[in-house]
Protein backbone atom coordinates (compact mmCIF):
# COMPACT_ATOMS: atom_id res chain seq x y z
CA UNK A 1 0.00 0.00 0.00
CA UNK A 2 1.40 3.40 -0.84
CA UNK A 3 0.91 6.03 1.61
CA UNK A 4 1.47 9.82 1.21
CA UNK A 5 2.86 11.33 4.21
CA UNK A 6 4.81 14.87 5.78
CA UNK A 7 7.32 13.87 7.87
CA UNK A 8 7.33 16.54 10.46
CA UNK A 9 9.18 18.08 13.99
CA UNK A 10 8.65 20.12 16.96
CA UNK A 11 11.76 20.34 18.32
CA UNK A 12 13.09 17.28 17.24
CA UNK A 13 10.00 15.00 18.40
CA UNK A 14 9.34 14.14 14.93
CA UNK A 15 6.34 11.94 13.34
CA UNK A 16 4.90 10.44 10.05
CA UNK A 17 1.83 12.60 9.60
CA UNK A 18 -0.99 11.05 7.15
CA UNK A 19 -3.81 13.52 6.19
CA UNK A 20 -7.11 12.05 5.80
CA UNK A 21 -8.50 14.50 4.44
CA UNK A 22 -7.27 12.97 1.13
CA UNK A 23 -6.38 9.57 1.58
CA UNK A 24 -8.01 6.90 3.55
CA UNK A 25 -6.24 3.84 5.93
CA UNK A 26 -8.17 0.59 7.99
CA UNK A 27 -8.74 1.27 11.57
CA UNK A 28 -6.53 -2.23 11.73
CA UNK A 29 -3.99 -1.09 10.25
CA UNK A 30 -2.62 2.04 12.19
CA UNK A 31 -0.94 0.31 15.02
CA UNK A 32 1.28 -1.35 12.71
CA UNK A 33 2.08 0.93 10.47
CA UNK A 34 3.08 3.05 13.96
CA UNK A 35 5.56 0.14 14.77
CA UNK A 36 6.81 -0.20 10.94
CA UNK A 37 7.38 3.36 9.20
CA UNK A 38 8.87 4.46 13.13
CA UNK A 39 11.54 2.04 12.87
CA UNK A 40 14.98 3.61 11.82
CA UNK A 41 16.35 0.72 9.82
CA UNK A 42 13.37 -0.46 7.99
CA UNK A 43 10.75 2.12 8.10
CA UNK A 44 11.31 6.16 7.69
CA UNK A 45 12.26 6.67 11.54
CA UNK A 46 9.49 8.66 13.84
CA UNK A 47 8.43 9.28 17.14
CA UNK A 48 5.28 7.59 15.84
CA UNK A 49 2.54 8.45 13.62
CA UNK A 50 -0.04 11.28 13.70
CA UNK A 51 -3.39 11.30 11.66
CA UNK A 52 -4.42 14.69 10.66
CA UNK A 53 -8.35 14.06 10.30
CA UNK A 54 -12.00 15.48 10.00
CA UNK A 55 -13.56 16.15 13.17
CA UNK A 56 -17.05 17.35 14.17
CA UNK A 57 -16.16 18.93 17.04
CA UNK A 58 -13.67 20.83 16.10
CA UNK A 59 -12.16 22.11 12.61
CA UNK A 60 -9.88 19.46 12.68
CA UNK A 61 -9.28 15.90 14.13
CA UNK A 62 -5.70 14.65 15.54
CA UNK A 63 -4.55 11.28 17.00
CA UNK A 64 -1.35 9.78 17.75
CA UNK A 65 0.26 6.71 17.95
CA UNK A 66 3.51 5.94 19.65
CA UNK A 67 6.41 4.27 17.98
CA UNK A 68 5.19 0.67 19.90
CA UNK A 69 1.98 1.00 17.84
CA UNK A 70 0.38 1.93 20.77
CA UNK A 71 -2.00 5.40 20.99
CA UNK A 72 -1.39 7.96 23.31
CA UNK A 73 -4.81 10.38 23.97
CA UNK A 74 -2.75 13.61 22.94
CA UNK A 75 0.74 15.38 22.01
CA UNK A 76 1.72 18.85 22.11
CA UNK A 77 4.35 19.02 19.89
CA UNK A 78 2.18 17.02 17.68
CA UNK A 79 -0.94 19.96 18.15
CA UNK A 80 1.63 22.66 16.87
CA UNK A 81 2.51 20.33 12.99
CA UNK A 82 -0.96 19.73 12.93
CA UNK A 83 -2.07 23.50 13.33
CA UNK A 84 0.81 24.35 10.92
CA UNK A 85 -0.05 21.45 8.10
CA UNK A 86 -4.01 22.13 8.16
CA UNK A 87 -2.82 25.99 8.25
CA UNK A 88 -0.20 26.03 5.13
CA UNK A 89 -2.60 23.40 3.26
CA UNK A 90 -5.70 25.21 3.69
CA UNK A 91 -7.67 22.67 5.69
CA UNK A 92 -8.56 25.70 7.62
CA UNK A 93 -7.94 29.42 6.23
CA UNK A 94 -7.95 31.30 9.57
CA UNK A 95 -5.19 31.53 12.34
CA UNK A 96 -7.13 30.66 15.28
CA UNK A 97 -8.99 27.25 15.65
CA UNK A 98 -9.82 24.56 17.56
CA UNK A 99 -8.07 20.80 17.22
CA UNK A 100 -9.79 17.92 18.46
CA UNK A 101 -7.88 15.30 20.24
CA UNK A 102 -8.91 12.19 21.48
CA UNK A 103 -8.44 13.56 25.16
CA UNK A 104 -9.75 17.12 24.74
CA UNK A 105 -10.40 19.90 22.36
CA UNK A 106 -8.04 22.69 22.14
CA UNK A 107 -7.61 26.15 20.95
CA UNK A 108 -4.91 27.09 18.30
CA UNK A 109 -3.26 30.01 17.39
CA UNK A 110 -0.53 30.30 14.54
CA UNK A 111 1.86 33.55 13.92
CA UNK A 112 2.01 33.53 10.18
CA UNK A 113 4.22 35.47 7.95
CA UNK A 114 4.48 35.21 4.29
CA UNK A 115 2.25 32.22 4.26
CA UNK A 116 3.81 29.90 6.33
CA UNK A 117 3.71 29.28 10.22
CA UNK A 118 6.53 30.56 12.35
CA UNK A 119 5.45 29.62 16.17
CA UNK A 120 2.09 28.30 17.64
CA UNK A 121 0.58 28.93 20.51
CA UNK A 122 -2.00 26.19 22.18
CA UNK A 123 -4.05 27.02 24.75
CA UNK A 124 -3.99 23.21 25.87
CA UNK A 125 -6.65 23.16 28.63
CA UNK A 126 -6.87 22.68 32.22
CA UNK A 127 -4.75 20.12 34.11
CA UNK A 128 -6.05 16.93 35.78
CA UNK A 129 -5.13 16.23 39.26
CA UNK A 130 -7.07 14.11 40.64
CA UNK A 131 -5.01 11.29 41.16
CA UNK A 132 -7.91 8.49 40.38
CA UNK A 133 -8.06 10.24 36.94
CA UNK A 134 -4.32 10.17 36.05
CA UNK A 135 -4.88 7.27 36.44
CA UNK A 136 -2.99 6.43 39.23
CA UNK A 137 -3.48 3.34 42.22
CA UNK A 138 -3.48 4.21 45.11
CA UNK A 139 -6.23 5.96 47.89
CA UNK A 140 -8.30 8.85 45.96
CA UNK A 141 -6.65 12.27 46.55
CA UNK A 142 -6.79 15.70 44.64
CA UNK A 143 -3.54 15.88 43.78
CA UNK A 144 -0.60 13.58 43.91
CA UNK A 145 2.12 16.30 44.62
CA UNK A 146 6.05 15.83 45.99
CA UNK A 147 4.85 11.94 47.30
CA UNK A 148 7.79 9.50 48.16
CA UNK A 149 8.05 7.24 44.87
CA UNK A 150 10.59 4.06 45.08
CA UNK A 151 12.34 2.67 42.32
CA UNK A 152 14.73 -0.25 43.10
CA UNK A 153 17.38 1.78 45.29
CA UNK A 154 16.01 5.23 44.29
CA UNK A 155 14.07 6.76 46.52
CA UNK A 156 12.18 9.65 44.24
CA UNK A 157 9.37 11.96 44.96
CA UNK A 158 6.62 11.98 42.21
CA UNK A 159 3.98 14.77 41.34
CA UNK A 160 1.65 13.24 38.71
CA UNK A 161 -0.23 15.39 36.23
CA UNK A 162 -2.22 14.85 33.30
CA UNK A 163 -2.50 16.59 30.55
CA UNK A 164 -5.12 14.28 28.93
CA UNK A 165 -2.04 12.30 28.76
CA UNK A 166 -0.39 10.71 32.29
CA UNK A 167 2.77 11.95 33.43
CA UNK A 168 5.00 11.32 36.14
CA UNK A 169 7.48 14.29 36.93
CA UNK A 170 10.11 14.15 39.62
CA UNK A 171 12.48 17.17 40.39
CA UNK A 172 16.32 16.31 40.50
CA UNK A 173 19.26 18.14 41.68
CA UNK A 174 21.04 18.24 37.94
CA UNK A 175 19.53 16.04 34.70
CA UNK A 176 22.73 15.19 33.40
CA UNK A 177 23.35 12.66 36.33
CA UNK A 178 19.73 11.80 35.73
CA UNK A 179 19.83 7.53 34.96
CA UNK A 180 17.40 8.33 32.23
CA UNK A 181 17.87 4.95 30.80
CA UNK A 182 17.31 3.18 33.19
CA UNK A 183 14.71 4.95 35.56
CA UNK A 184 12.82 5.62 32.14
CA UNK A 185 11.17 2.38 31.12
CA UNK A 186 10.80 0.54 34.39
CA UNK A 187 8.66 3.95 35.38
CA UNK A 188 6.80 3.98 32.28
CA UNK A 189 5.34 0.32 33.39
CA UNK A 190 5.37 0.72 36.78
CA UNK A 191 2.23 -0.45 38.00
CA UNK A 192 1.21 2.62 40.56
CA UNK A 193 0.22 3.91 36.47
CA UNK A 194 -1.86 1.80 35.34
CA UNK A 195 -2.60 2.87 31.76
CA UNK A 196 1.34 3.31 31.66
CA UNK A 197 3.03 6.83 32.37
CA UNK A 198 5.51 9.36 30.46
CA UNK A 199 8.32 10.00 32.97
CA UNK A 200 9.86 13.60 32.85
CA UNK A 201 13.07 14.35 35.55
CA UNK A 202 12.89 18.27 35.97
CA UNK A 203 15.77 20.63 37.45
CA UNK A 204 14.57 23.70 38.51
CA UNK A 205 17.33 26.34 37.28
CA UNK A 206 15.66 29.45 37.86
CA UNK A 207 11.94 31.14 38.96
CA UNK A 208 11.32 31.62 35.38
CA UNK A 209 13.38 28.29 33.67
CA UNK A 210 13.44 24.10 34.38
CA UNK A 211 15.67 21.82 32.43
CA UNK A 212 13.84 19.07 30.95
CA UNK A 213 14.22 15.41 30.17
CA UNK A 214 11.73 12.95 29.24
CA UNK A 215 11.22 9.42 28.77
CA UNK A 216 8.02 9.19 26.52
CA UNK A 217 5.53 6.31 27.22
CA UNK A 218 5.65 4.06 23.94
CA UNK A 219 8.58 5.85 22.40
CA UNK A 220 11.12 6.02 24.78
CA UNK A 221 13.42 8.93 24.90
CA UNK A 222 12.25 12.05 23.01
CA UNK A 223 14.18 14.93 21.80
CA UNK A 224 10.64 17.07 22.96
CA UNK A 225 7.55 16.07 25.07
CA UNK A 226 5.28 19.03 25.14
CA UNK A 227 2.65 17.70 27.19
CA UNK A 228 5.58 17.00 28.79
CA UNK A 229 6.40 20.25 29.00
CA UNK A 230 2.97 21.72 30.09
CA UNK A 231 2.79 18.70 32.99
CA UNK A 232 5.96 19.65 34.32
CA UNK A 233 5.43 23.57 34.84
CA UNK A 234 2.14 22.34 36.52
CA UNK A 235 4.37 20.15 38.74
CA UNK A 236 6.74 22.82 39.34
CA UNK A 237 3.73 25.46 40.67
CA UNK A 238 2.39 22.93 42.75
CA UNK A 239 5.74 22.20 44.09
CA UNK A 240 6.25 26.40 44.60
CA UNK A 241 9.15 26.13 42.31
CA UNK A 242 7.60 29.00 39.74
CA UNK A 243 4.75 30.93 40.17
CA UNK A 244 1.46 30.66 38.49
CA UNK A 245 0.11 32.80 35.60
CA UNK A 246 3.90 33.64 34.42
CA UNK A 247 6.05 32.61 31.34
CA UNK A 248 8.05 29.31 31.80
CA UNK A 249 10.77 28.72 29.47
CA UNK A 250 11.45 24.79 29.26
CA UNK A 251 14.35 23.58 28.06
CA UNK A 252 13.80 20.89 26.38
CA UNK A 253 17.13 18.29 24.24
CA UNK A 254 15.82 19.39 21.03
CA UNK A 255 14.86 23.84 22.05
CA UNK A 256 12.46 25.60 24.33
CA UNK A 257 9.07 25.60 24.72
CA UNK A 258 7.33 28.78 26.36
CA UNK A 259 4.32 27.29 29.19
CA UNK A 260 2.37 29.42 31.22
CA UNK A 261 0.11 28.25 33.71
CA UNK A 262 -3.24 31.11 33.84
CA UNK A 263 -5.16 31.96 36.99
CA UNK A 264 -8.33 30.37 35.12
CA UNK A 265 -6.76 27.11 34.71
CA UNK A 266 -5.64 26.92 31.28
CA UNK A 267 -1.93 25.67 30.10
CA UNK A 268 -0.57 27.36 27.41
CA UNK A 269 2.44 26.13 25.16
CA UNK A 270 4.37 28.18 22.79
CA UNK A 271 6.32 27.15 20.46
CA UNK A 272 8.08 26.26 16.75
CA UNK A 273 7.08 23.69 14.35
CA UNK A 274 9.04 22.62 11.01
CA UNK A 275 8.63 20.68 8.31
CA UNK A 276 11.05 18.11 7.22
CA UNK A 277 10.34 16.22 4.00
CA UNK A 278 7.01 14.86 2.45
CA UNK A 279 7.13 11.28 0.14
CA UNK A 280 5.22 7.65 -0.31
CA UNK A 281 5.52 5.28 2.05
CA UNK A 282 5.51 1.33 0.81
CA UNK A 283 3.66 -0.06 3.73
CA UNK A 284 3.74 -3.81 3.17
CA UNK A 285 1.05 -6.15 2.90
CA UNK A 286 1.17 -8.35 5.99
CA UNK A 287 0.80 -4.67 8.26
N1 LIG B 1 5.39 13.64 22.32
C1 LIG B 1 4.12 13.97 22.77
C2 LIG B 1 3.34 12.97 23.57
C3 LIG B 1 3.05 11.70 22.76
C4 LIG B 1 2.16 10.68 23.47
C5 LIG B 1 2.79 10.07 24.70
N2 LIG B 1 3.96 9.31 24.41
C6 LIG B 1 1.74 9.21 25.42
O1 LIG B 1 1.66 7.99 25.18
O2 LIG B 1 1.01 9.76 26.24
C7 LIG B 1 3.96 15.41 23.21
O3 LIG B 1 4.65 16.26 22.60
O4 LIG B 1 3.14 15.72 24.05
Amino acid sequence: MEIPFTKMHGLGNNYIYIDLFKFTIAEEQLSGLAKSVSDVYTGIGSDGVILIQPSDAADVGMRIFNKDGSEGQSCGNGLRCVAKYAYENGIIQREKFQIETRANTVKAEVNVEAGLVQEVTINMGEPILRRQAIPMMGEDAPQVVAEPFTVGDEKLDVTAVSMGNPHAVFFVNSIDTTPLYELGPVIEKDQRFPDGVNVEFIEVISPRELNFQVWERGSGVTQACGTGACASVVAAVLNGSVQRNEDITVHLAGGDLIIKWDDKGSVWMTGGADVIATGTYFLADNI
